[in-house]
């Protein structure tokens, strides 16, 4: 077993993360029982997962109460938060109750909103089952739905009291999901750990073969990363939890021109905007050419998009751009943007002029 904390004070909390513990969860969420049934929020893909889940509370003399909502990215939206909060509070939901959120970055993210605004704040519990749930969203307290304007536009820091990890539950995931999640495992050595990139190049192959000792180390080295930045700038202010939108400020606008599906998965639209974040940062002389190759080159190895075309976007520069005017990190009027001055190098350049980015787009541009 592998305990993380992340180190929030009052609101910090412990990461567990342990192959089988989903089965053993009951015990572990005792201290967050209240006497009533314990709702549990989930996806209807998750219904193994929901059984082992129930019964494992069961036997630690908690009964469940779940809800189940359609999976993907459309139930970040309005109406299954609505759906959500009524339903907590048909069943008499309390601020001090725990809601459990068991599934992917999508419950974990509507959860975590819902019981952030359901009687100014509700308490909940992570138990992720996507492997990008489970090296990022879980994590750091970020919630939120979309809107018809973009991604993630309304939600707020909401922090988890414990997040249960069980990397055995990713044997169910199916393997594009697998390759989504990884991403944003890359990110983290792209970030600033040139060493865990090299790890990436070596291993990710296998990881995503199934290897239970690479995701295992995958998901303890991400989560670490995780909690040391989040502790440090909780609520993005300082610029060094920014570092962990690598890659989105494109990716969000890759999944707003794909229409937030199956289409393009999160995971992959944030392959493809790491890729043109390298690519840019390149272009601007900021990096050396060969580390933007590297970057595309792994994403490409392990079946990533890694640019425009593979991505499934050939948009014009302006319609992407503007995709961007709702980007969180707007300042005044300009954008501060995550680029690159080599592979474990990103930092936050506040001069980048977004009609250079449309420009820099449409040089990426391979029309149909
Ligand atoms: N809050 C944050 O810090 C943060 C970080 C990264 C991403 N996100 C958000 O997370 C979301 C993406 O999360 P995701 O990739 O987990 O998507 P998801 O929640 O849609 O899950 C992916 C798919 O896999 C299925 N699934 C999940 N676990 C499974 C399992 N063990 N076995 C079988 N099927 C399983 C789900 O039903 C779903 O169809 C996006 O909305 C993104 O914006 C949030
Ligand atoms: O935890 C963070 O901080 C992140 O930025 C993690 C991202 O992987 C995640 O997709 C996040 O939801 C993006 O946040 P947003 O502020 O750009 O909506
Ligand atoms: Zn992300």
């Amino acid at each position: 077993m592998t305990v993380v904390r992340v180190d929030l004070a009052a609101r910090g909390y412990d990461v567990v993360i342990e192959a089988g513990l989903l089965a053993r969860a009951g015990a572990a969420l005792v201290p967050f029982a209240n006497g009533r049934p314990m709702p549990i929020v989930t996806d209807a893909n998750l219904a193994p997962q929901l059984a082992v889940l129930t019964d494992s509370l069961a036997a630690a003399g908690i009964a469940a109460t779940p809800i189940v909502v359609p999976p993907g990215e459309g139930s970040k939206s309005w109406a299954t938060l609505a759906e959500v909060i009524d339903r907590l509070l048909a069943l008499g939901i309390e601020r001090s109750d725990h809601v459990v959120a068991l599934g992917g970055g999508v419950i974990g993210d509507l959860v975590g909103f819902a019981t952030a605004i359901l009687k100014r704040g509700c308490r909940f519990v992570q138990m992720p089952t996507s492997l990008l749930a489970q090296v990022d969203s879980s994590v750091g307290g970020k919630t939120a739905i979309n809107t018809a304007a973009g991604k993630n536009l309304v939600g707020a820091f909401h922090q988890p009291s414990i997040v249960l990890i069980d990397p055995q539950v990713l044997d169910t995931l199916p393997p594009r999901e697998l390759r989504a999640g990884y991403a944003e495992v890359v990110k983290y050595g792209l970030i600033d750990d040139a060493g865990f990139f090299g790890w990436c190049q070596a291993n990710g192959a296998a990881l995503l073969a199934g290897d239970a000792a690479a995701r295992e180390t995958a998901i303890a080295h991400a989560v670490a990363a995780k909690a040391r930045i989040v502790a440090e700038d909780e609520r993005e202010t300082s610029g060094r939890r920014a570092l962990l939108n690598l890659g989105h400020t494109f990716g969000h606008a890759l999944e707003a021109e794909t229409g937030f599906g199956a289409a393009l998965l999160h995971g992959e639209a944030v392959a493809a905007g790491m890729a043109l974040a390298f690519a840019y940062s390149a272009e601007r002389g900021l990096c050396v050419v060969s580390d933007a190759q590297a970057v595309a080159a792994h994403l490409a190895a392990v079946g990533l998009p890694h640019d425009l075309a593979s991505a499934g976007v050939d948009a014009d520069g302006d319609r992407l751009v503007a995709h961007m005017a709702h980007d969180k990190k707007m300042e005044g009027g300009t954008l501060p943007f995550l680029l690159a001055r080599g592979i474990g190098r990103t930092f936050l350049d506040r001069s980048v002029d977004l009609r250079d980015v449309a420009r820099f787009l449409d040089t990426q541009r391979v029309p149909a």
